[in-house]
């Protein structure tokens, strides 16, 4: 638990990825905010592929759903054919985004120093950058976690300070257990949260890391989520593969509410 013994607003979103005809992505929408809408003290959202985000934000406009996108374009425009950027995402009522997922990372060659310039777009945009960073499990295995954590932290955040730090929320993945069904344990999970809010308090002074949102994704499923969120160091989860189904994800956001912290 924080050392104020409060835990702050749980974040719980759900990342289709590359997932969903538009159809079955504007029917789900609309079945979420009548299921939750104004109903849950959680902060829900969703994470859709580019070309739904107009249609979905549309419907979830004034709910207290909120849409991400899964990626941008470090620029805010120009000869970047198929890239999209931080003010298209705004115009079309995005009010997050994902960025430096591991399967940016590691399928599309995304390196810190890209990601550090989105990070930076995507505030100046008004945008809040979710932060995503985690170990491979060949860095795992060599005891290389907390190095490679560090460094995609260090790196991610590079030019951005204290007043900048606070519109970021950062998503530890580790990248063994994204998709594989092999969740870390909560332990493990909650060892490598604290380790990044040390990070941050040596960097931005021990309040504003303390206040700072730490989620959590890999394989987050309902049977898992209630010891995920249980540890004091995770704020919140990251689902991939389990919100695919609108009534898995309504699963997990009841299990999150139904916690008595
Ligand atoms: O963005 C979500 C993460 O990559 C987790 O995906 P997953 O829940 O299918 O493992």
């Amino acid at each position: 638990m924080n050392s104020d013994n409060q835990k702050k607003r749980p974040i719980i979103l759900g990342n289709w990825k590359m997932n969903k005809s538009l159809k079955e992505g504007v029917q789900y929408a609309r079945s979420l905010k009548a299921a939750i809408a104004g109903k849950t003290w959680i902060m829900c959202g969703i994470c859709p592929p580019y070309v739904f985000l107009k249609d979905i934000c549309a419907i979830l406009e004034g709910s207290t759903i909120c849409v991400s996108a899964q990626n941008m374009h470090s620029e805010a425009s120009g000869a970047f054919t198929g890239e999209i950027a931080a003010p298209m995402l705004k115009e079309v009522g995005c009010s997050h985004v994902l960025v430096g997922h591991s399967e940016r990372r590691h399928i599309f060659g995304e390196d810190d120093f890209f990601i550090n310039d989105k990070i930076k777009k995507a505030i100046s945009f008004e945008l809040v950058p979710i932060l995503c960073i985690g170990e491979t499990l060949e860095e795992r295995e060599a005891g290389n976690t907390k190095d490679i954590v560090l460094r995609q932290l260090k790196n991610g955040l590079r030019g951005v300070g204290i007043e900048l730090i606070k519109c970021i929320i950062i998503a530890y993945e580790p990248v063994w257990a994204i998709g594989t069904g092999r969740t870390a344990s909560p332990e493990q999970a909650n060892e490598v949260h604290s380790f990044i809010r040390t990070i941050l308090s040596e960097d931005y002074g021990k309040d504003i890391a303390k206040k700072l949102s730490i989620i959590y994704g890999g394989s987050v499923k309902a049977d898992n989520t209630e010891a995920l969120i249980h540890q004091p160091e995770i704020d919140g989860l990251l689902v991939g593969g389990a919100s695919l189904e609108l009534e898995s994800f309504l699963t997990i956001i009841e299990v999150v509410q139904g916690v008595d912290f």
